[in-house]
């Protein structure tokens, strides 16, 4: 039986990995050879523990540096994985304390630069627990952010819908479904306990691991984010057309495009993420070609009905779900993601037959992969508008932009319990 030191070690290095790296949580977990020797409960507790020292970084930081003579930095160190980890068992998840600080001493005693701190991490320790949290409790959310994402979100959005969405990102994000055959949907929510959302979209309070639940074998259903659904819901695909799902992996959007009846190309430029497309889709019985290329290059024998384009982006809408990207994403990754995005849109464009449609989607809260970039391309001499009407998606009129694009929020649906931010642009090619 474990005595929880295997996961609170994984946890801790995986913390590093990731900041050393670059890495997800996910990919750092499973490089380590520690998280696949440990029983599934293990697994779980050292997930939760890296996910939620990120979600609450900021925060976990301010009380630590009320109880260190230099402050906790950005960096990778065992030492500081250890604090944060330690830190934001006792703050955020009810870890009781002897079992929290006795094996952060413990993890700090395995490492050699660490062992003549652990006294010190005992003692700070100790302090969080008796009085971090009402430090913690004067802090704000948006702490949880770095600098560049306040200061964007701000100007895009004002202060309160900042603050809106600091708070929305600090929970953990369900499990949200689409299911093939929307006939189907209230017979799935009931055998998988989940509610139906105003998109139709299932919804299940958390998230587990997929391959045990009801109707995965039978590929009924896929997982997909509220928003993500969102995108090929607003091209009014009709049965029989030719569409290229451009930028596909890892196929949410060309099984909901197959499943409405669709011929669809799915075009990725990733071997390796193409390979997932082809098991979800032999999963779930759907069928479409696939074509590992580059966007930008790439083009159909035919011009076709509609192109969907989802473009490589920062991703700083999913940081529910992904809490990591925070700090994982910088500044200078904007503009370099924006101008692929120019190029993939102006590629796409060239696909199309006149008359044919065009949607573009980012999962990012930048408004330069979104506002900017749909602003841009409307002026585009190709393309004419095709707005997105207020009464197009129920319970959505407050997300149509007065340009008629979508922008989505964390905050955005905070009594179904939120969704990933998005932004979706829909435009019709000139004849
Ligand atoms: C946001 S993800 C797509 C998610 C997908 N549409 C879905 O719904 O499951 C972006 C994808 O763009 C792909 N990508 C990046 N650059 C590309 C390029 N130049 N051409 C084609 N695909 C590209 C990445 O491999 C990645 O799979």
């Amino acid at each position: 039986m474990s005595d929880g030191l295997d996961p609170r070690r994984v946890a801790a290095r995986a913390y590093s990995l990731v900041l050393k790296q670059h890495k997800t949580i996910e990919s750092a977990l499973h490089r380590d050879p520690g998280f696949a020797a440990m029983s599934d409960r293990d697994r779980g507790f050292a997930r939760a523990i890296v996910s939620t020292t990120f979600r609450r970084l900021g925060q976990t930081r301010l009380v630590l540096n009320k109880f260190l003579a230099r402050p906790i930095e950005e960096n990778a160190a065992p030492i500081q994985a250890i604090l944060l980890t330690g830190a934001a068992q006792l703050l955020w998840m009810g870890v009781p304390p002897h079992a929290a600080v006795s094996s952060a001493v413990s993890l700090a005693d395995e490492d050699d630069k660490s062992r003549r701190l652990k006294g010190l991490v005992n003692a700070v320790l100790r302090k969080v627990d008796r009085e971090g949290g009402a430090i913690a409790g004067a802090t704000a959310p948006q702490e949880n952010l770095p600098e560049w994402l306040v200061q964007s979100w701000r100007t895009a959005y004002g202060p309160g819908q900042l603050s809106k969405i600091a708070n929305a990102l600090l929970e953990t994000p369900p499990l949200d479904l689409t299911v093939k055959i929307p006939s189907e949907r209230e017979h799935w929510a009931a055998e998988l306990g989940a509610t139906i959302l105003p998109n139709g979209t299932l919804r299940r309070a958390s998230i587990t691991d997929l391959t045990t639940l009801p109707g995965f074998a039978e590929g009924a259903w896929w997982a997909q984010d509220a928003a993500a659904a969102l995108p090929a819901q607003l091209l009014r695909v009709k049965p029989g057309e030719t569409i290229v799902d451009l930028c596909a992996a890892p196929g949410g959007k060309t099984m909901q495009l197959a499943a409405m009846g669709a011929k669809v190309i799915a075009v990725d430029v990733s071997e390796q993420r193409m390979k997932r497309v082809s098991e979800n889709l032999q999963r779930t019985g759907l069928e479409a070609e696939l074509v590992v290329d580059d966007g930008r290059t790439w083009r159909p024998d035919n011009r076709v009905d509609a192109v969907l384009l989802d473009a490589p982006c920062t991703a700083t809408g999913t940081l529910r779900r992904h809490p990591e990207g925070a700090w994982i994403k910088r500044p200078e990754d904007v503009a370099k993601l924006q101008s692929l995005q120019f190029e993939l849109i102006k590629s796409a464009i060239r696909m199309i037959k006149p008359g044919g449609r065009l949607i573009v989607c980012t999962c990012s809260l930048q408004p330069q992969e979104g506002e900017a970039l749909a602003n841009t391309i409307s002026n585009y001499e190709s393309l004419a508008p095709f707005a997105i009407t207020r009464t197009e998606l129920t319970d959505l009129a407050e997300s149509v932009t007065k340009g008629g694009f979508m922008r989505v929020t964390p905050a955005v649906w905070r009594s179904h319990g939120g969704m990933d931010g998005f932004f979706i642009a829909r435009f019709s090619k000139r004849a």
